[in-house]
């Protein structure tokens, strides 16, 4: 649907190489888009026949039964319904794409761990043969927990499509431009945006400027929602009008095509002989969107102490258990510090909550050294972390005026499930050996005396 691949048949979608139909604001709104006129049924859902010869189908992205706040569906009026988008089914090995659980004997995930940015090898990886786990979390079969990856996207998917039954998918780019052709529309995502893919949504990956690295956080469980704001009230944080979803965009082409679907941690192919991103137009809430992660408006200690970095979630995804998310996303850009007589760094801390970082551009302020943009860091449930030493000095003799952190954008992927380590992280990714000793340079002051040392 895009610039170069399309042979034959009809593509609404952008007229030109970079050209984008459209996005619609707005956090979980009932949108409804069409990508040629009257295509969408007024009034009722199910025509007896609909315009234009297209099939009704509705995607339920929540039990029918959940509750109004939490229910989504989205009905989609398509050239042919999905049944005509699946064969048979042969598995398929994606031998880097691993799924919880995933505990492996001889891979120690106890620890604090540290890794470069990971280089992106030569040749052509798509979406699917480039995606990389590091950590898995909980249970796929009972929808909870999650996997972090990092994709390594060099190649365009051509005829070739994917879906997840196991997850939704967030994206966070860190260097090149990626379009996610989906069922729904069409999202180009960029570093500093980041992308949310629901669970279901049929979709191809293409490269816009390569090669192109990014984080995905793939949520098995109940879908990212924005979270409350409590006393802070009704805006700053994630404010809903900087999501977008994407109007409607269809492809009436035939060509032989591979569909490959995740689906409990295994992976299976079947072919077809058109694309299945067929969907003229819909209305529902549930979709697909982006975020620019610049549009959101940090709020933080205006006076004294450092807060818990919960104050700059940018979305949670529920585990069933109040305030304990299956994932928090956390976002740190830049902002200024201002706290008097305060620490201002994070704390040294132990959490309950298992902490994967990324770092998506420059200096991240508790590691100034070694947590290089690209780079990943995982401290685990309970485990101690906090400072460096070149952070804590600067932070305890530093004059504490209006500073401005800039140049910084890191993110957190929070989870409250233990997070294991893949092969792939303990003995293939970069990992940084002498990591722990970045708190080895912290030395014992206490010395009985009282007084500031
Ligand atoms: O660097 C970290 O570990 C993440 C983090 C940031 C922060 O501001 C407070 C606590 C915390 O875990
Ligand atoms: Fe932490």
């Amino acid at each position: 649907m895009t610039d170069s691949d399309q042979t034959s048949g009809m593509t609404r979608a952008p007229a030109g190489p970079g050209a984008h139909p459209g996005y619609l604001p707005g956090f979980g709104n009932d949108f409804e888009t069409e990508a040629l006129p009257d295509a969408l049924p007024q009034g009722q859902n199910s025509p007896q026949r609909c315009n234009y010869g297209l099939y009704a189908e509705q995607l339920s992205g929540t039990a029918f039964t959940a509750p109004r706040g939490q229910n989504e569906r989205t009905w989609c009026y398509r050239i042919r319904p999905s049944v005509h988008h699946t064969g048979r089914f042969a598995a398929i090995d994606l031998p880097y794409w691993k799924t919880a659980p995933h505990v492996l004997p001889g891979v120690t995930s106890l620890g604090q761990y540290r890794w470069d940015p990971i280089p992106v090898p030569q040749g052509d990886l798509t979406w699917l043969t480039g995606m990389r786990t590091m950590t898995t979390a909980g249970d796929v079969n009972i929808q909870v927990g999650m996997a972090t990856h990092v994709y390594l996207v060099t190649a365009s998917m051509r005829d070739e499509y994917f879906f997840s039954a196991d997850s939704e998918l967030l994206v966070v780019p860190q260097q090149g431009r990626l379009r996610f052709c989906t069922e729904l529309g069409i999202i180009d995502v960029q570093p500093q945006e980041i992308a949310i893919l629901p669970r279901g949504l049929v979709y191809r990956v293409e490269v816009l400027e390569g090669p192109a690295r990014g984080f995905v956080c793939e949520n098995y469980g109940q879908k990212f929602d924005l979270p409350d704001r409590g006393p802070i009230g009704a805006n700053c944080l994630a404010n809903p009008r900087d999501f977008k979803t994407p109007v409607a965009a269809f492809e009436d082409r035939d060509a032989r095509s591979r569909v490959v679907i995740k689906w409990c941690g295994q992976f299976h192919e079947t072919w077809i002989d058109h694309s299945p991103l067929d969907v003229v137009a819909w209305h529902g809430n549930y979709c697909a969107y982006k975020y620019d992660l610049r549009t959101y408006s940090p709020v933080g200690a205006i006076l004294f102490d450092h807060p818990d970095p919960s104050i700059f979630t940018v979305l949670t995804a529920p585990s069933g258990q109040e305030g304990t998310a299956n994932i928090d996303f956390v976002l740190f850009r830049d902002r200024w510090m201002v706290a008097e007589h305060s620490f201002r760094p994070p704390w040294y801390h132990k959490n309950i909550m298992s902490e994967l970082m990324g770092n998506i551009h420059g200096i991240y302020d508790a590691k100034p050294q070694g947590f290089a943009p690209g780079g990943i860091s995982l401290h685990n449930c309970m485990l101690p972390h906090g400072p460096d030493r070149e952070a804590f000095d600067k932070a305890t003799t530093g004059d504490l005026v209006p500073h401005k952190l800039a140049e910084t954008m890191s993110f957190m992927f929070e989870t409250r499930f233990p997070q294991h380590l893949t092969k792939y992280a303990a003995h293939e990714a970069p990992m940084q050996p002498e990591y722990i000793d970045v708190w080895n340079r912290l030395e014992k002051k206490f010395d009985g005396t009282p007084g500031v040392k």
